[in-house]
């Protein structure tokens, strides 16, 4: 089967990783989106994830389901292996990582590529009050990790600001790729 890349879209709570990924799919469908196991209930709304508990989490990890797995904000993150089927007719894999495990994604994924999105600090702050996903302490606590850097040896990263329409946004990742594909 022919190699489809993982991209792990990366970057601080609330820069619209989620968005991207959504509003890439939308308009390419030949960009699949991996679905997250994550420890948090089914109906918090934003990305399609599978919500389980974290008894249930304990044991998929245990059980060797997951290809990546990590902390966050009180959670558990789990990403499974993509199967063939999810490969199949795939342009490329999306997957929301945190910045935290991409060294490891970089090691098990190939072939491999980020895409790192900022956005200036008052936006960020801005679209996290907006969401309302987290309630104001949390949102503190998430901000305060907003500048965590990526980690060095990193082969491939695309870093693109989110922080404009994110119609200008998609545009930029699709010319960007584009012009590593040319
Ligand atoms: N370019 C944009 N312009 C305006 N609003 C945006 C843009 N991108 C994302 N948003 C909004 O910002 C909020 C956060 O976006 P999103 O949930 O996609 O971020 P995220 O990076 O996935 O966050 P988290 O890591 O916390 O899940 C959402 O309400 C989304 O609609
Ligand atoms: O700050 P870092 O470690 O890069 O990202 C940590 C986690 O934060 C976000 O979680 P959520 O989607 O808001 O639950 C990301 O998706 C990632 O899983």
């Amino acid at each position: 089967m022919k190699q489809v890349p993982v991209i792990a879209v990366v970057g601080p709570s609330g820069v619209g990783k989620d968005s991207v990924m959504a509003a890439l799919a939308a308009r390419d469908p030949g960009f699949h989106l991996i679905r997250r196991v994550i420890t948090r209930p089914d109906q918090a709304g934003g990305e399609v994830f599978t919500g389980v508990s974290q008894q249930d989490f304990d044991a998929k990890r245990a059980g060797g389901v997951f290809a990546l797995s990590w902390q966050a904000h009180g959670l558990s993150y789990g990403v499974p292996m993509p199967s063939d089927e999810e490969r199949a007719g795939a342009r490329a894999l999306l997957v929301n990582l945190s910045r935290a495990v991409l060294l490891q994604a970089q090691g098990v994924f190939h072939p491999f590529a980020v895409l790192s999105l900022t956005a200036r600090p008052e936006v960020l702050a801005a679209r996290l009050a907006a969401r309302g996903r987290e309630d104001v302490a949390d949102q503190a606590r998430r901000l305060g990790r907003a500048d965590m850097a990526l980690p060095a040896g990193l082969r491939r990263v695309i870093t693109i600001d989110n922080s404009g329409p994110l119609d200008d946004t998609v545009e930029a990742v699709l010319a960007h790729l584009q012009r590593e594909s040319a």
